[in-house]
């Protein structure tokens, strides 16, 4: 809406003039006659409030919601028991019963302007509450008010701002050039094979240019780009996941045909896989003599499960030698196909995000990062944060040494600006100034300090609780055990256990010692690692108590067992059973004023609990099935009340009762469910 003239607007608010110039004096807008301007966003927001509210309440005048004390509610109302959940404007309007226009309005007269769901604060909740003489009460403590409310980090805020985005812009998207990580077993080629790419393809280093490691680089292929990550290996992969730093869209699994698939190409394609990252296998090392493709592809179908495309599977799989460079031109052209089917995309115009690929003290620099760009185009001047650093761009260099102005998304750069060393696999914003730098830093600072000593829990109990609210039932394990034998009885144990409502997800198996590796895996995906027979190294005993990683080790298969299954039960979804509580009349039926029918009960059996359900029947028909909304004995509110006792009943929704209706109350409990193994399957175990 456009501004308006005052007469203009209170025809729009179906107002006299004179009324509305009397509201817009009480709120301290200057106007002088009914022929002044009112500016666009004052009418935005009066029409928002006013029209709203007069659509909804029709019977409310203005005039006397400016008296909020005149709406008092009767005095002596139970208190109002309130959750963390109900901190939201529109909740908390509708738990207190005053509507939230009514609310927004009256704020708005005192000069506080309040939106639609807010969030509210437990000093506001308190605020509002008085202004309507409503008692509260909240949650655990029935008299103390939490007065904290949970600091919000603003990288997840950020976060998020990028997932909106994405989601109303895709439209907008655009692809981007696709960034590769290669994993293997030692000594299977991956370094030879990075180095083979770049010596061929890098182009000519710029002129005067020094070429300068930035942890990835860029290659033209057909006029595409792709960047390469340099460090080989999964760990920094899975390292950088469980930061929240995914940077890598298409991982190559470069395997020798000369050894075929090996315990660390095994946990580097888990490592792959539990991260959603498509992989091209590279069988290395053809030139050799003793190398054999077949049997590596054989080994792909058996022990990974990887059908190669040739063999009818979808497993795109290229023989190379990274020596001799024999086919590295096809993998490349592979690794475009894939990143055209995976629609690796980015919004180059949106807010801009990059991911850290590592972080040093650089002599001349200072603290840098090596980062690649993910989402807009980062500029020299821009303001980032990093985790709790944040910076001024000075300088971005490029993997040929050379300076850009600016890096567009998938582009590895060098970061040059930093107050201080940012965290290795943070994610780098760009926020709008130094102030608002400042501001990010500072709460994720006090978020951290708070935090400091609540370590990242990666327990089972953790585990089933965020189930039990997101409602996502998966068990993810990583099983390691001291034989391949005991492995698989494990495996095959563990596959008895499913149920229709819960996947177990096994994200790596294998034999030998639980390594840092499994760690950062297991934090990454939040799983947790069970050992049979075998510990942890020291080194990834301590990584689980900083990652907080739970590790159960067992010498008993049936007791690993035992322990899961009580895991799994006590992920089912209890059972909901009816139990009768007891059974009463209603001797008479008392109608009062603005409250509703209450029924005069008397109890034949058992008890009424205030919390439970009610049938109600007349000549044995059913009248009504619902919930008590207050149960009083002697005027007094109380929770039970039992036989042969008397109680005044209001129902809940339901005002129709009548003497002689028959009651029957019963409540519902939640029984926790038992999962079976089949027995003669425990046998074998
Ligand atoms: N014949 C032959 N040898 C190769 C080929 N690729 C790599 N090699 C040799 O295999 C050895 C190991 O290669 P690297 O590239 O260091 O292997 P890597 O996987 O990076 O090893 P790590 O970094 O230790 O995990 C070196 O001696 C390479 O020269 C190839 O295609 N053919």
């Amino acid at each position: 809406m456009a501004r308006l003239r005052v007469y203009e607007l209170a025809k729009q608010l179906d107002m006299d003039t004179k009324e509305l110039l009397h509201e817009l004096e009480e709120l301290g807008i200057e106007v002088k006659s009914h022929m002044s301007f009112i500016d666009e966003e004052t009418v935005n927001i009066l029409l928002d409030i006013y029209k709203q509210t007069l659509d909804e309440e029709e019977d409310i005048s203005l005039a006397k919601t400016r008296e909020p004390s005149k709406e008092k509610t009767e005095a002596k109302k139970p208190p109002v028991h309130i959750t963390e959940a109900d901190l939201k404007l529109d909740k908390f309007a509708e738990k207190i019963k005053i509507p939230q226009n009514r609310i927004i309005q009256d704020f708005f007269m005192k000069g506080e302007i309040l939106k639609p769901g807010q969030t509210i604060s437990i000093s506001l909740a308190k605020k509002i509450a008085k202004m309507y003489d409503v008692r509260l009460t909240f949650e655990e403590d029935e008299t103390a008010v939490k007065e904290q409310p949970k600091l919000e980090n603003p990288l997840d805020e950020l976060k998020r701002q990028f997932e909106e985005i994405y989601q109303n812009n895709k439209d907008k998207l655009v692809n981007r050039p696709p960034v590769v990580t290669v994993m293997g077993h030692v000594d299977h080629g991956k370094t030879t094979l990075l180095d083979y790419i770049r010596k061929t393809r890098v182009a000519e280093k710029e002129e005067g240019g020094i070429t300068q490691s930035v942890g990835a680089y860029q290659v033209i292929v057909n006029g595409k780009k792709i960047t390469f990550i340099d460090t080989p290996g999964h760990e920094v992969f899975t390292e950088m996941r469980a930061r929240g730093a995914q940077a890598t869209d298409i991982v190559v699994l470069v395997v020798a045909a000369d050894d075929g698939v090996m315990p660390q190409t095994i946990e580097a394609y888990n490592h792959a896989k539990s991260a959603n990252v498509p992989i091209i296998v590279a069988i290395n090392k053809i030139d050799k003599a003793n190398a054999n493709v077949d049997m590596t592809k054989q080994e792909l179908v058996t022990k990974l499960n990887l059908i190669p495309e040739d063999w009818g599977g979808d497993t795109i799989v290229v023989p190379i030698s990274a020596r001799n460079g024999i086919n590295v031109d096809t993998l490349l052209e592979m690794i475009l196909l894939v990143a055209e089917m995976q629609d690796i995309r980015c919004i180059p115009d949106s807010p801009v995000r990059a991911v850290t690929i590592e972080t040093r003290l650089d002599k001349g620099y200072g603290p840098v990062a090596n980062a690649i760009v993910k989402d807009g185009v980062l500029k020299v001047g821009d303001y980032v944060v990093a985790g709790k650093v944040f910076g001024k761009v000075k300088a971005l260099i490029d993997d040929k040494g050379k300076r850009l102005k600016e890096a567009e998304p998938s582009t590895p750069v060098m970061i040059v600006g930093f107050e201080e060393l940012p965290d290795p696999h943070s994610i780098i914003y760009v926020v709008d100034s130094k102030e608002k730098a400042l501001e990010i830093v500072e709460k994720v600072r006090e978020i951290e300090a708070r935090e400091l000593r609540k370590k990242r829990q990666v327990k089972l109990e953790e585990i089933l609780k965020r189930m039990q609210e997101t409602e996502k039932r998966e068990l993810k394990l990583i099983l390691k055990a001291d034989t391949v034998g005991s492995l698989q009885a494990l495996q095959n144990a563990i596959a008895k256990l499913r149920t229709n409502e819960i996947d177990i997800d096994i994200v790596h198996s294998a034999v030998g010692a639980i390594n840092s590796s499994d760690i950062m895996l297991a934090s990454a995906s939040e799983a947790i690692i069970l050992g049979f027979r075998v510990k942890a190294d020291n080194q990834a005993s301590k990584l689980a108590e900083s990652e907080g990683v739970q590790i159960k080790t067992y010498t008993i298969i049936y007791k690993l067992l035992e322990d899961l299954k009580a895991a799994l039960e006590g992920m089912l979804e209890p059972e909901e059973v009816e139990e009768k509580t007891g059974y009463g009349e209603i001797k008479k039926a008392f109608k009062i004023h603005k409250y509703g029918n209450i029924a005069g009960v008397q109890m034949y059996d058992g008890y009424v609990d205030k919390s439970g359900f009610v049938r109600i029947y007349r000549n044995g028909a059913l009248v009504f099935e619902g919930k008590i909304e207050s149960l009083k004995h002697y005027q007094q509110d109380v929770n039970k009340v039992s036989a042969p006792q008397e109680c005044g009943i209001k129902f809940q929704n339901f005002d129709d009762i009548k003497e002689g209706d028959e009651l029957e109350f019963y409540i519902i409990k939640k029984i926790p469910r038992k999962l079976t193994i089949i027995e003669e399957e425990k046998q074998q175990i």
